[in-house]
């Protein structure tokens, strides 16, 4: 090796607990956050450059590096810095972290589906080297093309820069043809000058011989001549699969027609810039005011804010300030389909500056945000990069020049990731992520989780309050139906208790629309025979399977597993298998049948699976084309219609009834949050909450919306249990298919660990399910209090693991690490 030889340290996109170091002695210009490509087990990968340094291993040969893909680096330091933090506080490995960071077409990943996007004209491919040319041909003639077998056919040596560069062009990419198509849809219509029956009649006549191409024409001819628009279009793979695509290429190529892309991402129409900058009331600007000036003295604030006090047009105001100093905002939300609306909100005042990122949005997209934003110079211009709207993934994004991190929502615990690892969460990552920019965090909430409202009380953040609604509209007026009494009168409708029939009655005369919540999706909770009490079960998990009517299946909702409802038991051939308890599906129809004037939507999982589903339930909801919305935790969130009257929750008991200390402070905040739907704009809101439990005590803090109340409760007794704040958890997960492994190991696991840190460690326990997916699990959890380290804990925990996995004689067992778990 000469002098000229560099050693490179370089993160792999594996599970793996370390950097692999290579040699480089090209002499191109290598420096920290480059992809290269190196060889791994015998396989060429693209890698991260983490270090660069001229110390040679002593205890191992060096490989060199395949290529070098950046001309400069695709991941910045503090990128880099986050990943390490990420990958020590939630136990991981940087390899997991590179890999939710980055996006396939930036990691190019070897087993990713990788397909042509866009057919390259002739002249353009005239310009490219033979091996551009032969590659592309070769992956238009495949449509399951992995990279590796791109790499088998061609070498390692230039695949990867050749795909890399066609990828950046566009050329290729890896999205699924189903979420790309869905994204722009590749439109012909006649130019500009054709479009007129006349001329097109002229050039059609010079056309008698080539009647594909005629054919063509006359669609475009007749469709005009019958419907008078001019400009009318049709999608490209249409044509192609009615006539040819030589023909239409012809017709391109002649000029008579013009190939054009259609966005169908409703978030792209929005027509954009008014910035008009909201005008807050008096309450809103002092809440903005406190909060910039608590900025002074602390890293984070926390908004406490009624549902609809306008929380949203504060954060525009904040957001409007960062962007005059031409600094960068982050704006997390926990579930993708809040960005519907809060988008519109923001581009309406600030226009294209807003850039969308979250794992809807096509991978090419991701990875064209992600460019703009390394190229990104906010001093000088305007872009998609200064406001970035995005659920938790987007924390990985290249910022240049972050100066605030908004958190809405702040309390959802969909913020946390669980599956796969890095297990972490946006929301308290996001604020070491704005630490490492040296800017700050904004929590919002109605209803903040314990933590931050703890840490808001004990000075650690900064604290504000808006505790009225905008323009001074009332609270919606909260009550209780008393499930068990009317069953007991024989007065319930269906599931409607009289209270909420009658409300419902009355909003729908008055022309006000409802919003029905009821956790469960499918018809009933599960089926039943009446003979025996079979009840189907999932054969890959410990959960009985719930009845999707409209499919007319029985499906298992932790693995997918599907079977046809029987239409006899098959343990005693008796056919009467029925539905027990009832799920959103199951309301439908019984609404259906009780309002039959009435129009409904639903909206879960079940009917937001398509791209762009949530978005149209959201909007025809919004312009109210139905009355009736009835749908999952789906509905609960953020969302603001302003003819919302009633709202309904179907069954709080099962909310109520779930083994976690969370299980009071989630119920409150789901009743509260769904609750503040109603009655948005001109008050007079009510909501009915059915349940069997009306005794029980959080619904006196429900009824009077009394989130401190709440707290208080909840506070005393996380103290007393030893539970976050005041302790910090860390969850085992020992998962094998044979369940006396799990049981025989997470014993042994359990028992090193109390050797260490003796009545900290509980279980190990059978969780809530004990197998999912032909995995049998066992949960141990490890409570840390004020006085220990829990850093030095969590290493500890590491090293105990791998010393267990390495000398115990059960083999193959996973142990899955979760720290502060949700
Ligand atoms: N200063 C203002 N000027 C005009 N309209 C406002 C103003 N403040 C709030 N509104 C309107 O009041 C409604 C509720 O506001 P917003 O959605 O921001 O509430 P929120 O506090 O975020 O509620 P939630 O916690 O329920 O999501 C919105 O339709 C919003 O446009
Ligand atoms: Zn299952």
């Amino acid at each position: 090796m000469s002098d000229s030889t560099f050693f490179v340290d370089v993160i792999v996109p594996l599970p793996l607990n370390a950097t692999f170091t290579y040699h480089y002695d090209g002499g191109r210009n290598i420096v920290p956050g480059m992809r290269v490509v190196v060889p791994f087990r015998n396989k060429p990968m693209v890698a991260i450059v983490r270090n660069i340094h001229h110390d040679c291993p002593t205890d191992y040969k060096t490989k060199s590096i395949y290529d070098i893909l950046d001309l400069v680096p695709s991941i910045q330091d503090s990128q880099l810095n986050f990943w390490s933090w990420i990958a020590n506080y939630y136990q991981c490995c940087i390899g997991e972290v590179m890999k939710a960071a980055v996006p396939t077409s930036l990691r190019l990943d070897g087993d990713a589906l990788i397909s042509v996007s866009e057919e390259v004209e002739v002249e353009t491919q005239n310009e490219w080297s033979d091996k551009y040319r032969e590659i592309y041909y070769y992956a238009l003639g495949d449509k399951a093309l992995k990279l590796s077998k791109l790499i088998k056919e061609f070498g390692k040596k230039n695949v990867y820069s050749i795909v890399s560069d066609l990828v950046q062009q566009g050329v290729f990419s890896f999205d699924s043809l189903l979420t790309r198509n869905k994204q722009v849809v590749k439109m012909v219509r006649l130019a500009k000058e054709y479009q007129h029956e006349r001329t097109l009649e002229i050039i059609m006549r010079g056309f008698r011989r080539s009647t594909i191409q005629l054919d063509i024409l006359s669609l475009f001819y007749d469709n005009i001549s019958r419907s008078g628009d001019s400009s009318i279009s049709f999608s490209l793979s249409e044509i192609k699969a009615k006539y040819s695509y030589s023909a239409i290429q012809a017709l391109i190529k002649k000029g008579v027609v013009e190939k054009y892309d259609q966005s169908i991402v409703l978030d792209e129409n929005i027509s954009s810039t008014t910035n008009n900058l909201p005008i807050l009331s008096l309450d809103q600007e002092r809440v903005y005011k406190e909060i910039l000036s608590s900025f002074f003295t602390k890293q984070v604030a926390l908004l406490h804010g009624v549902t609809a006090s306008g929380k949203t047009e504060v954060y525009i105001r904040l957001i409007a300030d960062c962007l005059k100093q031409r600094k960068q905002v982050l704006y997390l939300l926990p579930e993708i389909g809040l960005t519907t609306q809060i988008v519109r909100r923001l581009k309406s005042v600030f226009g294209n500056k807003v850039g969308l990122y979250h794992s809807r949005i096509s991978d090419r997209q991701r990875m064209e945000l992600w460019n703009e934003m390394l190229q990104y110079d906010p001093k000088v211009e305007d872009g998609p990069c200064q406001v970035i709207l995005g659920a938790r993934s987007s924390i990985f994004l290249p910022f240049k020049h972050l100066g605030l991190i908004i958190v809405d929502e702040e309390h959802e615990t969909s913020f946390k990731q669980f599956d796969p690892s890095p297990r972490y969460n946006a929301r308290d990552a996001a604020i070491v992520l704005a630490h490492i920019h040296q800017c700050k965090t904004l929590l919002g909430s109605a209803t903040p989780s314990i933590e931050s409202y703890h840490n808001a009380l004990i000075g650690k953040y900064a604290l504000s309050t808006l505790d009225k609604r905008f323009n001074d509209v009332a609270l919606p007026d909260i009550v209780l139906a008393d499930i068990s009494e009317s069953k007991r009168t024989k007065s319930m409708q269906g599931s409607l208790t009289p209270e909420l029939y009658h409300e419902m009655k009355e909003a729908l005369s008055n022309n006000k629309q409802i919003i029905l919540f009821q956790n469960r999706r499918g018809y009933g909770l599960w089926v039943q025979c009446r003979d025996c009490q079979w009840t189907p079960k999932c054969l890959h998990c410990d959960v009985s399977l719930t009845h999707h009517k409209g499919d007319n299946a029985l499906v298992c909702h932790y693995c997918g597993y599907k079977m046809y409802m029987p239409k006899i038991c098959p343990t005693c051939s008796g056919s009467q298998i029925h539905d027990i308890g009832f799920g959103t599906e199951k309301i439908e129809s019984e609404i259906a049948a009780l309002f039959p004037q009435t129009k409904l939507l639903r909206l879960d999982l079940d009917t937001t699976k398509k791209k762009l589903a949530f978005d149209k339930i959201v909007r025809e909801f919004e312009n109210h084309e139905a009355d009736i919305l009835i749908g999952t935790q789906m509905v609960t969130k953020g969302l603001d219609f302003s003819n919302v009257a009633v709202v309904g929750i179907m069954n709080a008991d099962a909310l109520l009834n779930f083994p976690d200390f969370r299980a009071y402070e989630r119920s409150f905040q789901l009743m509260l949050q769904v609750s503040g739907r109603a009655g948005r704009a001109k008050g007079g809101g009510k909501v009915v909450v059915q349940t069997s439990d009306v005794k029980n005590p959080l619904f006196m803090d429900v009824i009077h919306s009394d989130y401190v109340g709440l707290y208080r409760n909840q506070i005393r007794d996380r103290e007393q249990f030893c539970y976050p704040p005041f302790y910090r958890m860390v969850s085992l997960f020992v998962k094998h298919k044979f369940q006396n492994y799990v049981d025989q190991f997470a014993d042994q696991l359990a028992q090193i660990l109390r050797q260490q840190f003796g009545n900290r460690v509980l279980g190990p326990e059978y969780p809530l399910l004990s197998r999912i997916q032909n995995q049998y699990q066992k949960q141990i959890i490890l409570k840390f209090g004020p006085s220990d380290s829990v850093s030095t804990s969590k290493k500890r925990i590491q090293q105990i693991i791998q010393f267990l996995n390495q000398n115990s004689e059960i083999k193959g067992v996973t142990v899955v690490i979760d720290v502060d778990p949700m």
